[in-house]
């Protein structure tokens, strides 16, 4: 008999339970699962065990109070080939560039930024509603380049959309959705790739391009010149304009300031360069949850800016409920880095633990009726907000979301001033009924 491993589906002999996911929503298997093997489970891709948590008490047990061991990441190969070995999201626990960028990201985006993050989407939130009103249809995309414009306005300082969008189109979003759509369908696809689980870079560089199953090869050299772009191409851009000295302020252009003034530990400018493409990266799921907004107005004679933020704890539990009721990071996926034993479970090193998140937003325990979108399940009887009950959302621990604050500013003034000036209600089909909004994730993000 081998180890007491959590409950799970019996497997196929080579595929695992591979062709039992729905790979579009894993995470809906992952519930069904749930029903019949209890919140904690484990399954199989190919020959690797997969553990999945689906309830938040034991997220909170395990990737919460043993964060020290719970809080690593996978070791994917493919995505150090595919240049994706900047990135926060992926990198081992370990990595000393980890605790570092987290560090600088805490304080170019959150709370103690703030100041300098509202005035970027003031602005933005301002040509957002213009541009809301010279063409309604384009809707989604103008919220997709309201999210990235606003992140490259404060990390480059760069205003002139026009000019500068080709970054976010050509490059950023080019290099996100070749690797959802080549390599990631569904996380737990990684893991189906024994090659990625390969330790050796070399084995991967011997293996010829035209071999069946080698068609990463030619993947990773397409990503890698976008990884690679989008990397280079806006840090030389400040670089110039510094060198000129025509550079609007922005949190690059700060870092650079600090590693010239060289104080102890400042950032080398590879570290400014890969942290900003992190933030570049990061950002653009913001927009989805922006785009499920539902059918309520908030009367106002100006346009709401963050001085009312305390005053509309509405509008702040819309933001909530919609960040809860469609997720947009369904699954967070921590690794285990030394063996653990969990209510008699083993759990041993390496296993890839996958937080539920979208389980734990339909947890009727939780939150009551929770397919139905209800705003006011966040007002309690005083009239204030309920500041955390769904906070899992922005996942767990060491490896909770860095872009918390600036994503939260970036909805909220946007829902703010949007409701404040549009009226805003469910499409009608032609016979003039309702469309209701469907509760699915159109195309997927970094995570899913
Ligand atoms: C509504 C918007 C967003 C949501 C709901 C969200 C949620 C999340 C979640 C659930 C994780 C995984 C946490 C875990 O593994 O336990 C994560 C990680 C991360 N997010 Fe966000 N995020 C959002 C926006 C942003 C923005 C705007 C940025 C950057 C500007 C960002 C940067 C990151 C980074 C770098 C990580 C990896 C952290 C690590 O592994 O240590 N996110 N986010």
């Amino acid at each position: 008999r081998g180890p007491n491993y959590p409950p799970g589906p019996r497997s196929l002999p080579v595929f695992g339970n591979l062709l039992d996911l729905d790979s579009a929503n894993p995470w809906l298997t992952y519930c069904r699962w749930g029903k019949q093997f209890g919140d904690i489970l484990s399954f199989k891709i190919f020959t690797r065990r997969i553990v999945v948590i689906n309830s938040y008490s034991i997220a909170v047990d395990l990737l919460d109070k043993r964060s020290s061991i719970y809080s690593d990441r996978p070791n994917l190969m493919m995505l150090d080939l595919m240049g994706w070995g900047f990135s926060v999201a992926f990198m081992r626990y370990a990595d000393s560039r980890r605790r570092k960028y987290r560090r600088s990201m805490h304080t170019g985006l959150g709370p103690p930024n703030a100041a300098a993050m509202q005035q970027t989407l003031l602005q933005r939130s301002d040509t957002l509603v213009r541009q809301l009103l010279d063409s309604s249809e384009g809707f989604q995309s103008h919220l997709v380049n309201y999210a990235a414009a606003s992140i490259m306005h404060h990390t480059f300082g760069f205003t002139d959309w026009n000019k500068y969008k080709y970054l976010v189109h050509d490059v950023t979003l080019k290099a996100i959705n070749a690797l959802s759509e080549s390599v990631f369908f569904g996380a737990q696809a990684v893991f189906a790739f024994p090659i990625l689980q390969m330790g050796s870079l070399g084995v991967v560089n011997h293996l010829p391009e035209w071999l069946p199953g080698a068609g990463f090869k030619r993947i990773a050299r397409e990503q890698r010149a976008l990884t690679s772009r989008l990397q280079e191409e806006p840090m030389e851009i400040v670089k110039k304009q510094m060198a000129t000295g025509i550079h609007s302020s922005s949190w690059v252009s700060d870092l650079f300031e600090e590693r010239d003034s060289s104080p102890p530990g400042a950032l080398t400018e590879d570290n400014i360069k890969e942290l900003a493409a992190n933030v570049f990266t990061g950002g653009f799921d913001t927009a989805n949850v922006i785009w499920h907004l539902i059918n309520r107005v908030v009367g106002q004679q100006r346009l709401p800016d963050f001085g009312d933020r305390e005053a509309l704890p509405y509008l702040s539990a819309i933001c909530r409920e919609a960040l809860r009721w469609h997720p947009p990071i369904p699954l967070a996926g921590h690794c285990v880095s030394e063996t653990d034993e969990y209510m008699g479970y083993e759990i041993p090193a390496g296993t890839p633990v996958m937080a539920n998140i979208w389980a734990m937003t339909r947890d009727a325990s939780m939150f009551k009726d929770p397919d139905r979108f209800y705003p006011e399940r966040f007002i309690k009887e005083d009239g204030s907000l309920d500041e955390s009950s769904s906070d899992f959302v922005w996942g767990f621990s060491r490896r909770t979301c860095p872009g918390r604050t600036f994503a939260e500013l970036t909805m909220w003034i946007a829902v703010a001033r949007i409701l404040a000036v549009y009226n805003i209600h469910k499409a009608i089909d032609s016979h003039g009924r309702e469309i209701p909004v469907k509760e699915e994730y159109a195309d997927r993000g970094l995570f899913v």
